[in-house]
């Protein structure tokens, strides 16, 4: 059972996707997570993530290794833990631009295709081109949406301290990589042409939840 979860910030992917891991026993792979971490290691490597040949040409170099435990997922670079690093704002500004350089993105896809096949008991993956690039085989495949509202505001709720800022520029700043996941030529953020839309503005976590699994269960026959 491959379920492939995509949609724009803040729609609720990642804390659905690990949810519906743990319940139905599946593995759990987090893409953007994975796009964090080598924006990581370019901006720890001094190099311009506004360059994107100098980005291309240290893409290979980093090694990344993904957790699939939705219970405890875990990311390295070269062995060093970066989950908490790569939540950072310098990452998550800086993100955009090296997800969209081509070498970048064939490097990674290459890596999520490979976790997918070797995830025995089957896996949700959740990212922005999972049903129409990663795995278009997925068996099910769903794109979540929220209103700019909603997902500006639970985006609010999780940024402390040092990261702390207004509703508004909470607001903006994810509107902006939103254009920017969207607007790139190489594999962007869209719902795939057979997946199923869940807009989740006026549903609780565990309705979307429970939406999803029960879309699972369908498919599976039960
Ligand atoms: N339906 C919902 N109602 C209220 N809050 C929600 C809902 N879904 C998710 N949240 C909360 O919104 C925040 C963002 O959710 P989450 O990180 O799962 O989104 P995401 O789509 O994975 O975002 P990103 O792509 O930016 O990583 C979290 O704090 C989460 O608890
Ligand atoms: N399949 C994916 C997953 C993520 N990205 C890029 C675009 C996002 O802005 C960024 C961070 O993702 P998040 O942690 O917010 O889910 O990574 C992508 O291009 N393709």
């Amino acid at each position: 059972m491959i379920v492939g979860i995509d949609g724009p910030s803040g729609t609720g992917k990642s804390s659905t996707s690990k949810a519906v891991a743990v319940k139905l026993g599946l593995r759990y792979l987090d893409t953007g997570a994975q796009y964090r971490a080598i924006t990581w290691w370019m901006l720890d490597n001094g190099i311009d993530v506004n360059d994107a040949s100098a980005v291309a040409a240290a893409s290979g170099k980093p090694t990344i290794v993904s957790g699939t435990d939705p219970a405890a997922p875990a990311i390295t670079v070269d062995g060093t833990d970066v989950a908490a690093p790569i939540r950072g704002k310098e990452v998550t500004a800086a993100v955009s631009a090296v997800s969209a350089v081509p070498e970048v993105r064939a490097r990674i896809t290459e890596l999520q295709r490979t976790i997918a096949r070797e995830a025995a008991g089957g896996i949700v993956v959740e990212g922005r081109d999972i049903g129409t690039t990663v795995l278009p085989d997925a068996d099910v495949k769903i794109f979540l949406t929220a209103s700019e509202e909603a997902r500006a505001a639970r985006r609010s709720g999780e940024l402390k301290g040092k990261d702390a800022q207004s509703l508004e520029a909470t607001r903006e700043a994810l509107v902006k990589r939103d254009a920017a996941d969207s607007g790139r030529k190489t594999s962007p953020l869209a719902k795939a042409g057979d997946a199923v839309e869940v807009d989740t503005t006026e549903l609780t976590l565990d309705q979307v939840i429970e939406c999803v699994v029960t879309l699972i269960e369908e498919k599976r026959g039960r």
